[in-house]
């Protein structure tokens, strides 16, 4: 079964057409990655598999089901600008998601509940490698740190999807090569799907399993938004995976 599956999706905003009869297909555990001109509809698509825009026209499916109309722990989102809340530390910062999953009135967890929770934030700020930052606030962490803990913070909620915006844009190089690593690392041990938008060629084939390029097939010099944006390459990348020496 697919876990995402999009089917001649248009987008339109006012007269402008942003996305046009795009047809999209993933199975769990592939590792997407959208590349493609600023202003061509990657973070619109994104967000439509987010579960927080609608197609105007088409159909989209999350496990063969119509698409969920909100977001929900089994898509997780990470973003360029990070998502910490600074006056809690950072293994609060990784339970405050599950607080509100399992207690959406109260927003506390005690007893066994709550050691489950701290668990289970340990094991994911491990995996991170961020378990000796444990007792640290946001500010006191890198820009690498804080970007670790904003992916600890989705995958706590063990994702079936995560999407990824350009997460390491605002990255020093060096880090951002350290945070490959690491989502390598993490995405072959727990095997969810991810789509990751990112200006950075290399970084897309180094990353995906297979690299998805959006553009417009057709263009209007007069109208530029007369025409919008589909899949019009869509690359098997998992050898040039394989090959990345570490
Ligand atoms: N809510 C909205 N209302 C009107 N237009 C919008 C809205 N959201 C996005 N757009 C337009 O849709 C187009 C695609 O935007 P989007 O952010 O998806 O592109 P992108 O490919 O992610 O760009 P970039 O690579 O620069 O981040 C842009 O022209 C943008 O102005």
């Amino acid at each position: 079964m697919n876990l995402v599956e999009a089917k001649n999706i248009w987008k339109i905003y006012g007269d402008s057409i942003v996305l046009e009869n795009l047809n999209f297909s993933m199975k769990e555990g592939e590792f997407c990655t959208l590349v493609g001109p600023s202003g061509c509809g990657k973070t619109t698509f994104l967000r439509m598999l987010l579960g927080v825009e609608n197609p105007t026209k088409g159909k989209l499916f999350f496990e063969g089901n119509d698409y969920p109309q909100e977001p929900s722990d089994e898509r997780g989102i990470v973003f360029q600008r990070y998502s910490t809340l600074s006056h809690l530390n950072v293994i609060d910062n990784v339970i405050i998601g599950l607080e509100f999953e399992s207690s959406k009135f109260f927003g506390k967890l005690f007893g066994s509940k709550k050691k489950e929770a701290y668990e289970k934030a340990e094991e994911i700020l491990k995996a991170v490698g961020l378990q000796d930052a444990r007792n640290k606030f946001p500010h006191e962490l890198s820009g690498g740190m804080k970007q670790r803990l904003s992916i600890a913070q989705s995958l706590v909620k063990k994702p079936k999807l995560l999407l990824l915006d350009e997460p390491f844009g605002a990255l020093d190089p060096g880090i951002s090569l350290d945070m490959h690593e690491l989502l390598l690392d993490i995405h072959s041990k727990l095997n969810f799907g991810v789509v990751m938008v990112t200006h950075d060629i290399s970084e897309a084939f180094k990353l995906g399993t297979r690299v998805l390029v959006f553009d417009k097939v057709k263009v209007d010099e007069k109208y530029p938004n007369r025409y919008g944006s589909t899949i019009v390459n869509d690359i098997d990348s998992s050898k040039e995976r394989k090959n990345v020496k570490k």
